[in-house]
């Protein structure tokens, strides 16, 4: 491509972005990176490049990050077996230990240092940080679908947030730092809890009134008996997917959280493919979002 040609694809495609930068500047745009969607050094450096250009554009960013593929590999090196009870990883004190360190150690600071490269300001987080989240014992229960019995499942150290702190988030806000954070949080009886990412994320985007959150993981968004992607889901249409049982595993934490967050106010949730490069800039920046948008 010629010089001249390519300054003004350049110029074209920001004359397009530019209502959209215009429309997020100074909202709040919080992107939960799944430990699925991560792995590829490519496309890690363009989820840290879109990153970037979102604080560039004027936008307050924040990554909430996950890492489940990664700690299963952890625990496994360890010789420790890993178990989820409806998308939840059961969590002992062992696990616990594992947990934050992969997350909130390994893999918190090689997202930090993507970012960084992009030369932007990115600063490592977990709950604990700044008093930022605090969390209990999650209690869950299940049916059980044979016997229609309600069954307690005791999950270990999973948490459940109790409190969000928006203090340092909204200093951060005011600053050149991108907050990057695990999904590790106190509980105020001292115990360390590990609180599934999906829901965290939603937790902060509630908590500061995001305008979108985003949710990147490793398939197109949410699929339906067929396999084929449903663009728009309403809450009670998810609702009966996931007693279906179309929505299953890993995609149950993420719709919940979906459902949640817009009842906490959030104006948009999305779950798309981090898999895609770009994914971030294409979602917020284009008129045709890519993958399942969850509305009310
Ligand atoms: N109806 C569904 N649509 C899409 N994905 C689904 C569905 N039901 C279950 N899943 C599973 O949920 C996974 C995404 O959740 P998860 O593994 O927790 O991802 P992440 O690590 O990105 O948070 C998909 O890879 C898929 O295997
Ligand atoms: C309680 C619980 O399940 N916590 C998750 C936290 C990480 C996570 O959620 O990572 P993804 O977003 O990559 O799935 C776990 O231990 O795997």
């Amino acid at each position: 491509m010629s010089d001249m040609t390519e300054s003004s694809t350049q110029a074209d495609l920001l004359s397009r972005a530019l209502p959209y930068m215009q429309r997020y500047e100074n909202r709040t745009i919080v992107v939960k990176y799944g430990g699925h969607a991560m792995g590829d050094a490519e496309l890690g450096r363009a989820f840290a490049r879109d990153v970037a250009l979102l604080k560039q554009s004027g936008v307050n960013p924040i990554v909430v990050h996950g890492g489940g593929p990664q700690i299963a590999r952890m625990l496994s090196r360890m010789g420790i077996e890993s178990r989820f009870e409806a998308g939840l990883r059961v969590t002992d004190e062992k696990t616990v230990e594992i947990v934050e360190m992969v997350l909130a150690g390994s893999i918190n600071k090689e997202i930090v240092a993507m970012i960084n490269a992009e030369g932007e300001w990115a600063i490592g987080l977990c709950g604990k940080d700044g008093n930022m989240v605090f969390a209990e014992k999650a209690k869950k229960t299940v049916i059980d679908p044979d016997s229609n019995i309600e069954r307690v499942l005791d999950l270990g150290f999973v948490g459940r947030i109790t409190e969000v702190d928006r203090t340092l988030l909204d200093l951060l806000a005011k600053s050149e730092m991108i907050p990057v954070i695990a999904p590790v949080a106190p509980g105020r009886d001292g115990h360390t809890y590990n609180i599934n990412a999906d829901t965290f994320a939603g937790a902060v985007a509630g908590a500061l009134n995001a305008t979108r959150l985003l949710f990147l993981t490793d398939v197109p968004g949410v699929l339906d008996g067929d396999g084929e992607l449903i663009k728009e889901l309403s809450v009670p249409e998810a609702k009966r997917l996931i007693e279906e049982g179309v929505i299953a595993g890993g995609m149950i934490p993420k719709v919940q959280t979906c459902i949640e967050a817009i009842e906490a106010g959030v104006e948009g949730v999305v779950i798309l493919n981090g898999k895609t490069a770009h994914a971030v800039l294409l979602e917020i920046f284009t008129e045709h979002g890519a993958g399942t948008l969850i509305v009310p």
